[in-house]
This record gives C-alpha cells, structure tokens and sequence, in this order.
C-alpha cells in the first residue's frame, strides 16, 4: 500500500445540501421490495444459475412474499431468455407478483427482450445506461448530450413496442447507472428527459432507479444524494424512486436505510447480499432490521435455515456464519458475560406476562425465524458458570445452584483450556456426570431405604446400598432424613462431614415428573463436594444426592 495514497485516490465529492432533511426521518414502514437474485446476482456468479436452479430460487423468492422479481437480462443469453418464456407458457407468475427483466439501450437487444415478454400478464422493462463522467469518457466516449439522446431514444423504441403489445400490463424502470457518482444535476436532467417520453401516470407506472453501482462514499452522501433528486424531479409524484446499493464499502444495508429515510420508496436487492464484486444490498438483513424495529418487512423469513440452504444451493456461494440474523453464529453466545446476561433474560421472560423481547445481546427472538435455543450459547475457554448452566437446564432440565454453576464451571474451564476447543453438549454432560453422578455413573447405588419416626422429632433410618465390593445396610438416627442419612454414612465409615447446602426441584412440569437434589458436603480441611440426584421420589434422590457428594477414595 502506499504511503500516501492521495497522488492515487481522490475522494468523491459530497452533494451541497445543507438544509437535508432526511436525518430527522424514522423508518416507520417496509419499502417496496424488488428482488434482483435472479438478475445481478445471477450475474455475478462463476457458473451462473440453469433454469433448474433459477425455477427453485424463483418458487423461493415467491415464498418469501416478494411482489416484484428481476428474472432475467433475456438478451444476455438463452438460458435467461428460456426461463423468462417459462415462467410466462407455464404460468408460473401469481397475479399479484410482477416480473422485471433488463436491456442495455440497444435496439437489436430491446427487440430481443420484448420477445421473451411475448403475452405477460404484467411486466417491467429496465432499462440501464451509465452516466456519470467516467462512463462517458471512457466507456462510451461520449458527450452528455449523447448520453441523454441514448436513453431517450431506447426509451421512446420501448415505450412504443409497449404500446404495440398493449394485452401486458408495462411498467417502465429507467436506472442511471452509475448514479452515485454522476452529477445530481445531469442525473437530474437524463431522468426528466427519459420520463418526459415515457409521461408517467397512473396507466404508465414508472419507477425511478438511483443505483450506487460501485458504493463510493458513506451512506449519509447517498442519502444527501437522493433527498436532492427527490427534491428536484418535476414528475416526483408520479414515479416511485428506487435504490439500489451495493456493498463495494460495506455500508449497502445503511445505505439503502439512509436513502429511505430521505425519500426512496424501493430497494432493489438479492438474499444475503450476493451480487457483483462485494454484493448487492441484502435484503434479508434490511427487512429483519425493520423486524426488530417492530416494523412489518412484508417478507416473510419465517424459515431462515430453508431461505440459506436454497440461496446456497442455487447460487452455490455460502452464507456467512456470521450473516446478520441467518448465519450458523448470528445468534450465538461463547463469551461468560453474554451468556450469563442471555440466561438472565431467558428466565426473566419465562416470568414475564408481556411479549416484548428484552434479551440482551439477541435482537430478534430465534424462534420468529425458524431457529430454536440450541446454538444460542455454546461452551469454550471464554465461557463463564452461565454457559454449562444454560446447557444443561435447556437439555436436561436441571437449575444448578448458584454455588454448584460455579463449582462445576471451574472443572469445564479447566478442560476447555487444556484442551483449546468447544465442549459440546454430550462432552458437558458426561463431565457432570463424572463429578457429581447423576444416573448411573454413581459409585455408590441406593437400592432402598426404610424410615421409621421414632417420637419427639427423631427419625430412624435404614438404607441398602450398592457398592463396588458389594450390598451394604447401614443404620442411623437423625431429626430428619438427611441426617439420619449422615448418621448412618458416618458411624460406618468413621468420617466427620456436614450437609451445608441442599436444592431440590422437580424436572418438567407432570404429576409423573422426576426430581433432582442437590447436596454439598464440607469435610476436614475446609474441603467441599457436590453430589447430583436424579429419581421418580424426592427423598430418594436426596440420598443418592448425598452418596454422590462423598469422595471415592479409601475413606469410604
Ligand atoms: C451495473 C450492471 O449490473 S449493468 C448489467 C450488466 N449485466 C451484464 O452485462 C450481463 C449480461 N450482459 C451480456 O450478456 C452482454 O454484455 C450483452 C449481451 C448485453 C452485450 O454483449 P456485447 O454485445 O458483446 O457487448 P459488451 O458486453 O461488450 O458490452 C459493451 C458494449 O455495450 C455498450 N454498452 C454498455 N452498456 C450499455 C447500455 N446500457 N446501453 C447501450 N450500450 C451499452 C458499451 O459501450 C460497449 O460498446 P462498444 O462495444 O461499442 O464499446
Ligand atoms: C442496472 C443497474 C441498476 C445495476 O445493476 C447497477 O447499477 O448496479
């Protein structure tokens, strides 16, 4: 790179609109949707798609609700000529749904685009032509007023094959293209002189394409750029104004929210941004934008993983992991602090009687797309006491306490550290089950047990349990079970220790459900031990939760 990089690149100039309005504007309301997969993603593709893969994008783009589809540049080659007059002989296009296909301003190329129309129900024709000062010097060497004269004229060959075929519904899209670094004041004058041909009016709709072509300069000079258009046009209510960003800076998505917000009533776009060099606008992300607003998109995702793996297939490109609100990470939590704040919020909204999403770090409810819960937090090194919880609560159904979360997070850290990478749910569980034994891991099985009350508070207690070396009975005395319990381990193995903490709850919501105790002894030495308890009756998971708090080594 170079040092200084001025000698090479110039910055484009801003427009001079002191008195903007648009940053006092709200999104309040979806734009009008035009979906161009089929169209400037398609082009954009090494292998672009065959009908087979056009007709499956085209039935999903259908699903999502799009109104109006870019299906075809029908001059460019045959396959997109064919599949145009396939939609139309099989008749495949839903009454409220409008197909759009693009033309250079070629005569020979309209010709051939009116063709693939042949009997429409309803149609736009887009036409393109590049007008800013680069295009005309170098591209088309041509003055302005050769410029204005090329549209003008593909216009009027448009307009009147329009007119010789009137059993279509037309519409007339005219972009220049280009648009974001073309003068405002030239773009201004080809657009007045291409609408002056057309006459826009209620039976000739028109829409007004501003594409940022190559994105060159920030989402607010974009803006800036529309306002002043929009401003400016003399038939302004009688055409919809359209964007069209692409993503050449990153910045497509504020883009296109910014130049709504001075004025575009549609955005042309494709799924997950695909489309030339670094994409077009996505559109998915511009309308779960609005989602998450509480604004209905008028698109429906509803099924995020089936919109991926259809986009993926047909345009053989992956979707980003990290892809806002569709990729395989978008709602996923490895960090301590987040999940912690994220498992706060789940059990906060399972108290709460209002709808409203308030979860932090998340901010759109998985399951509106499809998703479940699972992937929302996942355990590695940077994980807290937060994340095993969640894991095991959402899959096992077990509330950890407090003091437990942090006990058994310190044994996961442990392991992530040394071993560098994720732990999945099996690998969570199995080690849960090694330190605090629930299920049959327990090296010490609880086969039965006999209470009896002996008068005045005092309980007495025989239990039989399973030990490696064989069938043991013990005896004991206490105020309750648990200590009697205690009594019994006590006297038998000669071992001081106390019961210090002791959880219990019932595992789902059924009359048949289970329950799960949870006991921490402290012995000599200050040492403290956990034990897990899982069974049909309380009182017998509290005492295999206490056998499994005690150590296995020789002093039992
Ligand atoms: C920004 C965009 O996405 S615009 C859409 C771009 N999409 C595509 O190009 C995909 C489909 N395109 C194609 O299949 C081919 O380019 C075709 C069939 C349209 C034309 O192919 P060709 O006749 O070989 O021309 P080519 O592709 O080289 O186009 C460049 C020529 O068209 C001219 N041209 C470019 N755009 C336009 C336009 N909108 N209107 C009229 N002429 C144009 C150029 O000045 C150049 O002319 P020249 O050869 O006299 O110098
Ligand atoms: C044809 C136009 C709208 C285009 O694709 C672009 O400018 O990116």
């Amino acid at each position: 790179m170079l040092q200084d990089p001025s000698q090479k690149y110039l910055p484009h100039p801003p427009v001079n609109l002191p008195d903007r309005q648009w940053p006092n504007q709200q999104l309040t309301h979806a734009p009008r949707w035009l979906s161009t997969d089929l169209r400037d993603g398609n082009q954009a593709l090494a292998e672009p798609m065959d009908s087979a893969r056009k007709l499956r994008f085209w039935e999903l783009l259908l699903k999502c609700g799009f109104k109006e589809i870019e299906v075809a540049f029908p001059s460019a080659s045959e396959t997109d000529f064919q599949f145009v007059r396939q939609l139309i002989e099989e008749r495949r296009i839903p009454e409220d749904v409008t197909i759009q296909v693009l033309t250079q301003a070629r005569s020979d190329l309209i010709e051939r685009t009116f063709a693939a129309l042949q009997d429409a129900h309803r149609a736009t024709v887009h036409l393109y032509n590049a007008t800013a000062p680069l295009f005309r010097r170098l591209v088309f060497r041509q003055s302005k007023e050769e410029i204005v004269q090329l549209a003008v004229s593909a216009t009027r060959q448009i307009r009147a094959l329009c007119e010789a075929h009137p059993q279509t519904q037309w519409s007339y899209e005219y972009s220049p293209e280009t648009f974001c670094f073309t003068e405002p004041d030239f773009a201004l004058q080809i657009c007045e002189a291409v609408a002056d041909v057309w006459e826009p009016c209620a039976e000739r709709p028109m829409i007004i394409n501003l594409p940022a072509t190559v994105e060159v300069n920030t989402p607010n000079v974009y803006a800036d750029q529309i306002e002043y258009f929009c401003r400016r046009f003399s038939r302004r209510n009688a055409v919809c104004i359209s964007v069209h960003p692409h993503n050449d800076r990153g910045s497509g998505v504020a883009s296109a929210e910014l130049a709504i917000l001075a004025g575009a009533d549609r955005v042309e776009g494709c799924l997950f941004g695909n489309g030339d060099r670094t994409g077009n606008v996505c559109l998915v992300t511009m309308a779960m934008n609005l989602y998450s607003q509480g604004i209905s998109p008028r698109l429906d995702f509803s099924d995020m993983k089936q919109v991926v793996e259809v986009a993926e297939q047909c345009n053989q490109l992956p979707v980003h992991p990290r892809h806002p609100y569709a990729g395989k990470l978008a709602f996923t939590a490895f960090s301590g602090s987040h999940q912690d704040a994220i498992k706060k919020g789940f059990t906060a909204r399972q108290q709460a009687s209002s709808l409203r999403w308030e979860m932090p770090y998340l901010p759109v409810d998985p399951n509106d797309i499809g998703c479940s819960y699972e992937a929302v937090i996942r355990v590695n090194s940077q994980s807290g006491k937060s994340g095993a919880a969640w894991m095991l609560e959402q899959n096992h159904g077990l509330m950890l306490p407090r003091a437990l979360q942090q006990d058994f997070s310190r044994h996961v850290q442990a392991r992530t550290d040394r071993d560098g990478n994720e732990m999945t749910l099996a690998a969570i569980w199995q080690l849960f089950r090694e330190l605090y034994g629930p299920h049959k891991l327990a090296g010490r099985q609880l086969l039965d047990y006999r209470s009896e009350s002996q008068g005045e508070g005092l309980l007495s207690l025989q239990v039989r349990i399973q030990m490696e070396a064989g069938v043991i009975t013990l005896q004991g005395k206490g105020n309750g079970l648990l200590s009697a319990a205690a009594d019994a381990l006590q006297s038998r193995f000669n071992v001081a220790f106390a019961i210090e903490d002791y959880h219990e709850h019932t595992l789902g919501r059924h009359s048949e459900s289970r329950s799960a105790a949870y006991i921490r002894c402290t012995f000599a030495k200050g040492e403290s031990r956990w034990g897990v308890g899982i069974d049909n009756d309380v009182a017998r998971a509290s005492l295999q939760a206490l056998l499994n708090a005690l150590p296995s080594d020789d002093r039992f």
